[in-house]
């Protein structure tokens, strides 16, 4: 035996020395190396297109076999119109990557985010943890970690908590009006992409920082906030289905190399600012006096009863204003932008709000729970931002056991999403009209406005992920489309071009020029203080 492995390896030696290497490349050749790389590329792609376990569900043919289909748009940020095409196109569920598809269907709505239901959040929202802070409320995956932050910060978000804060969205509108109100005297007229993002920036600043930011007052995008979390946004949105995430740019080697040359990547300066206004008020006795978000944050305790650490409490402060500005902002635009398009919503809207000043003799600003009394109001805001949410990305989940959508059945732990902007122009649950903007639609009958508000994705459905901060855009919102046209007519000044959007996980409608008139009669005054 001994005898025949030592010939065998002889045998093998002496072939090798006669081979020398420039031989061994002359035998594999280039075409050797292309057919075999070829033959290898096409076996992936024909196993993604016929014999995947997704290989059922229709889509666009380079989306079933490359992640670029969906990453080349999701770049360019024409999300929110590819989302309305594809399932144009292709029907209610479609493979949109290799691995992922996108629902628009009421049934699936419930069971992916609706009450009594909690499908896990994908490894995709890894991309918004932020390096080296505590584990968020939004992107966190696991559902019991989950459960516990949010029972946790769930007081400071209820409704009856943001009506004591109201006092300070006010204070913001007032300032944001008499802004207005200067331009509009001197004719000019106003970015209300600007005039809405500051008003929004300004009140999270003052519900999680403790004061406002000061970009009504100065009219400036102040420390260059807004950009850097519109920055940071394209990164994170964007990178979240590559290996690294958006650690890949935001990360300490990253963010020590801009600090070398003095300046900051970015979103890390953003941190570093959110960190220092957190620690002063920590270090201040918690809230130093003042009844806010953040004093509630800083109140908050962990199982062994200890105080929320410095981390914990940054988190909870960053999640308001990296979640709760840009989306309400572009909330407030939807309505504006839908009502200056509808004369007739137009009118009937100001003279209901009217007709509630008049007849409730107020002089003060309507307030938020007085908003609530105007059905038209409601449904205006409501419509508006059912055709344009703030979040058109899908919201991806694993899919449960048992899924199945149209007939077909879905793996179990498959990537699946809504994205809600392709849900709420379902035609089965909206109607054949889903597309227009009719605010009627939510009067017509009460079994449908149920099912309508049930499947309504714009806040993320009803389940325990849906949006925590919920009730402080409403009270923004309503206050300011009631204030805005009880003092002012305006309208848009190229109804034409009213806007661009980009899309990067929100939405974003930039440059919405509008024009404005003070009505008569309306004395705004300076805020004091
Ligand atoms: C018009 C305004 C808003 C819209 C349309 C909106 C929409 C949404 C949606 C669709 C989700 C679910 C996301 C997902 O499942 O991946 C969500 C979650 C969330 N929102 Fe909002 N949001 C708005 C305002 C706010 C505000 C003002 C805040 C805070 C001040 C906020 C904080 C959050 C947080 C922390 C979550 C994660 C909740 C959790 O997972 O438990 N949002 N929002």
């Amino acid at each position: 035996m001994s005898a025949l492995r030592s010939s065998a390896l002889h045998f093998l030696k002496s072939m090798y020395n006669s081979f020398s290497r420039q031989t061994l490349l002359r035998h594999v050749s280039r075409e050797t190396i292309l057919v075999t790389v070829l033959f290898c590329l096409t076996s992936f792609v024909v196993y993604r297109l016929y014999f995947h376990p997704l290989a059922h569900v229709p889509g666009p043919l380079l989306a079933k076999w490359s992640g670029w289909w969906r990453n080349y748009r999701y770049f360019r940020g024409t999300w929110h119109d590819d989302i309305l095409k594809v399932h144009r196109n292709y029907g209610p569920i479609v493979r949109i990557a290799p691995n992922e598809l996108s629902v628009v269907d009421a049934q699936i709505t419930k069971q992916l985010y609706g009450h009594g239901h909690n499908a896990q959040k994908t490894k995709w929202y890894s991309t918004w943890d932020i390096p080296g802070a505590a584990p968020g409320l939004f992107a966190e995956q696991d559902k019991k970690l989950h459960a516990y932050l949010r029972k946790r910060v769930s007081g400071a978000y209820s409704m009856s908590a943001i009506l004591k804060f109201e006092t300070y969205v006010q204070g913001c509108l007032d300032l944001m009006l008499v802004g207005l109100k200067k331009h509009s005297d001197k004719g000019n007229t106003v970015n209300m992409a600007n005039w809405t993002n500051a008003l929004a920036f300004d009140v999270v600043g003052e519900l999680a920082y403790g004061s406002k930011l000061g970009h009504l007052e100065t009219e400036t995008d102040v420390m260059g906030i807004r950009k850097a979390i519109f920055d940071g946004f394209f990164i994170m949105a964007n990178f979240g289905h590559f290996l690294g995430q958006a650690q890949l740019v935001n990360n300490k080697i990253v963010n020590g190399f801009f600090a070398l040359f003095g300046g900051s990547s970015g979103f890390s300066g953003f941190q570093k600012w959110s960190a220092d206004k957190v620690r002063s008020r920590m270090g201040n006795d918690g809230a130093g006096g003042r009844e806010d978000m953040l004093a509630h944050f800083i109140r908050m305790k962990n199982d062994q009863g200890e105080q929320a650490s410095f981390p914990e409490v940054l988190i909870e402060a960053m999640n308001i204003i990296g979640a709760g500005a840009d989306t309400t902002s572009i909330g407030m635009r939807s309505c504006m932008f839908y009502i200056c398009s509808r004369p007739d919503v137009y009118k009937r809207l100001q003279r209901e709000i009217d007709d509630y000043y008049d007849s409730m003799g107020l002089s003060n600003p309507i307030t938020y729970q007085q908003t609530q009394q105007l059905p038209y109001l409601v449904a205006v805001c409501k419509e508006a931002m059912r055709l344009l949410p703030s979040i058109v990305y899908q919201l991806l989940r694993y899919a449960p056991e048992g899924l199945s959508v149209e007939d077909k059945h879905i793996p179990t732990g498959t990537p699946i999403g809504i994205s809600p902007i392709s849900q709420n122009r379902d035609r089965k649950v909206f109607g054949p009209d889903a597309d227009e903007f009719r605010p009627e639609r939510w009067f017509e009958d009460e079994s449908k406005t149920r099912l309508m508000d049930s499947i309504n994705m714009t806040f993320g459905g009803n389940g325990p992920r849906m949006c925590v901060g919920r009730n402080i855009a409403l009270v923004e919102i309503h206050k300011f489309v009631a204030q805005l046209l009880r003092n002012f007519d305006v309208g848009l000044v190229d109804p034409n071009k009213p806007w661009h959007i980009t899309s990067y996980w929100f939405a974003y409608q930039h440059d919405m020029n509008m024009w404005l008139k003070t009505r008569p009669g309306r004395a705004l005054q300076a805020p004091s203080g």
